[in-house]
């Protein structure tokens, strides 16, 4: 009876559980050499969706995703991933960022081991798994971002498309139900961003992820985004579906959408700072 009593009290806690955002953002500043660069940030990211959190340069999208990440401890305010906030001591903080993909600018990967080695990297450095499930498990990962042919190549026999899919398939070798995207385009020519892009939606879809991308390539993202919030000026500007977002009149928005240099965002931020005076 008492067994049947912690099964129904652990399944009423999932249930609770998988109705929170993977996500949650509240009443958040966050600085950075003493200067606020993001204040009041409230922010929701469903499960299973994908969200983009687009802005110029220089607006604080990388300083919003190291609050994410733990490696920026907010001024104020809090953030928490699936329901937790974001730890602050070391050991919590490791284990919560491998539920926590990072596809970073540049790939990260390392030049002397194959694309297959590379994948394998976290599997053996966070898990005891015997070679034998590892080289399957990559050899899964592989395929899931379509380069199972390529894992004997080494980072510099891939194109750049190919080499972003491998770093990819490494983001997804310990299988965290939380992908962020660190500007996934950069460097990428039309054809292989829409590769990406396309991958990134059916991988949420297919294994059941949910997706940050952090981006200022607007109109490569929009079609594979569920949702999306514009930062610009220290704060969130628009959040919205992709049809609002195009559909917006907010003067500030379309400038950063439209590309103007002349508009209520400043074209050198930094440089306007009192700080940087
Ligand atoms: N370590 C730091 N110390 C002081 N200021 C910083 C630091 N990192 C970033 N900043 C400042 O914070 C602001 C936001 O930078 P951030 O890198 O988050 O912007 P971004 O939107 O990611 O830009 P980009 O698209 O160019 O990568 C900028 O004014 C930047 O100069």
């Amino acid at each position: 009876m008492a067994k049947l009593r912690r099964l129904r009290a652990s399944i009423a806690r999932v249930n609770t559980t998988s109705d929170q955002p993977a996500v949650r953002m509240s009443g958040l500043r966050l600085e950075r050499g003493g200067r606020v660069v993001l204040r009041d940030i409230e922010l929701a990211v469903p499960r299973g969706s994908v969200t983009a959190v687009l802005g110029p340069s220089g607006s604080g999208k990388s300083t919003l995703l190291a609050a994410l990440t733990g490696e920026l401890v907010p001024a104020a305010g809090q953030v928490e991933v699936f329901g937790e906030q974001v730890p602050r001591a070391q050991k919590p903080l490791l284990a919560m960022r491998k539920r926590v993909g990072v596809l970073l600018q540049g790939n990260g990967l390392l030049t002397d081991l194959t694309a297959a080695e590379n994948v394998a990297l976290p599997l053996r450095t966070h898990t005891d798994l015997p070679d034998a499930v590892i080289r399957r498990l990559v050899d899964m990962k592989l395929h899931a971002v379509g380069l199972r042919a390529a894992a004997d190549l080494f980072p510099r026999e891939l194109s750049g498309g190919m080499a972003r899919r491998v770093a990819l398939a490494r983001a997804l070798a310990l299988d965290p139900p939380l992908m962020i995207y660190d500007e996934p385009l950069t460097g990428l020519d039309p054809i292989a961003s829409g590769v990406v892009m396309s991958l990134v939606r059916r991988l949420n879809e297919t294994l059941g992820l949910t997706s940050i991308v952090v981006t200022h390539h607007v109109h490569e993202t929009m079609p594979v985004a569920d949702h999306a919030i514009v930062i610009a000026n220290g704060r969130i500007v628009f959040s919205g579906t992709p049809a609002e977002l195009d559909a917006t009149r907010d003067p500030l928005v379309r400038q950063f959408l439209e590309g103007q240099p002349d508009g209520p965002i400043p074209f050198d931020t930094t440089a306007r700072a009192p700080e940087a005076a």
